[in-house]
């Protein structure tokens, strides 16, 4: 039987660490680390992550400011926030909730943050670092950090390992795959144009699986080779009339089937998740650290 990695529990380890660093800095400089978070419109997913976040923040002694935008805000509208949000002192991380609706560009807005701000890892500056052999992004991608310090934590080395990654969006699977190769893992992406036949037969011979397609429960336990490290970041809902809320959250695992095979797995929820978070907060306390060093 694997071993679960309990993200929720490392997450926790990880803020607890946070929020002394947190203290410390706020009785030095009486400062605190302040995160932003602009969301557009009500999409119901990306409500509740924000939720969290803020929440998260809170618990932490992190300050948060709350931009709620309208779905009909124009993007020019959106650039002015985050421009207002670029020199305001006390703001040192700037989250835009993705995606944005359709008749906002997505890189345009990404790009107007300010680099030293750009606490999701999204601007396209930070992307191409993080192509780059021997350049480092200011700030690492939350999710894939996440994934990577998951492994770490559980004790699973990288280095010369086969790894599959399931997904090549902008900000799951493709900086993921760039992680990876960055800690010299023999890397190969499938995605929705891979044969069938090829997904399986890759994800069979990898020693570590990422998970990122959107795709309940599409891998099946006996395409994953035995002891290898599972770590799944999809996070979808399915119909569950047993729950009060008429819904369940699952991965793109079949966890019952991969946890009798795997050496390591993730479960969802309680995996990926609450360490994306808590990557998001540290990524914020970096960024408060390195400017208020820097102004004193
Ligand atoms: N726990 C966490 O912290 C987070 C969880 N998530 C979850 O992770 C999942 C992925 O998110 P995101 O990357 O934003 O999603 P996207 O929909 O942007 O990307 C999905 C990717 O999976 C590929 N894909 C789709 N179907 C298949 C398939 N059958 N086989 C192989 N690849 C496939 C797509 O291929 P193509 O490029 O060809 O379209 C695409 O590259 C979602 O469930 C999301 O909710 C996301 C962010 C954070
Ligand atoms: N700019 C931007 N940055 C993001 O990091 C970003 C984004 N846009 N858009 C959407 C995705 C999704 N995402 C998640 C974060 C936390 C959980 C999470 O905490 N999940 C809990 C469950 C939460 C619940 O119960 O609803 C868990 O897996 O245990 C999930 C998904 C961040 N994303």
């Amino acid at each position: 039987m694997a071993t679960v990695i309990d993200g929720k529990a490392v997450a926790q380890t990880i803020r607890s660490e946070i929020a002394d660093e947190v203290r410390l800095l706020s009785q030095k400089y009486g400062k605190v680390p302040g995160l932003a978070v602009v969301i557009v419109g009500n999409r119901k997913d990306s409500e509740s992550y924000v939720k969290t976040k803020r929440k998260a923040c809170a618990d932490l002694g992190i300050n948060s400011f709350d931009i709620d935008l309208p779905e009909e805000v124009s993007e020019a509208e959106v650039i002015r926030h985050v421009h207002e949000l670029n020199a305001n002192p006390d703001v040192h991380g700037i989250l835009v909730q993705l995606p944005l609706p359709k008749h906002i560009n997505e890189e345009k807005v990404l790009t107007e943050i300010s680099l030293a701000k750009d606490v999701d890892g999204f601007h396209p500056l930070n992307i191409g670092k993080l192509a780059m052999k021997g350049r480092d992004p200011l700030f690492l991608p939350c999710t894939p950090k996440a994934c990577l310090e998951l492994l770490s934590r559980s004790g699973v080395s990288i280095k010369g390992k086969r790894a599959v990654v399931v997904g090549r969006s902008n900000i799951v699977g493709l900086p993921a795959s760039l992680l990876l190769l960055k800690a010299d893992a023999t890397v190969t992406i499938v995605h929705s144009q891979t044969s069938q036949s090829d997904t399986e037969s890759i994800i069979r011979e990898a020693d570590i699986v990422i998970a990122a397609a959107g795709q309940a429960k599409m891998i099946k336990g006996s395409w994953i080779k035995p002891g290898a490290a599972v770590i799944d970041v999809g996070t979808n809902s399915v119909d569950d009339p047993t729950r009060k809320s008429g819904y369940r959250l699952v991965g793109d695992v079949d966890f019952e089937e991969a946890s009798k095979v795997a050496g390591w797995i993730t479960p969802v929820p309680g995996g990926v998740g609450p360490m994306t978070v808590t990557m998001l907060l540290k990524n914020t306390l970096e960024g408060a650290k390195r400017n208020i060093e820097q102004n004193n």
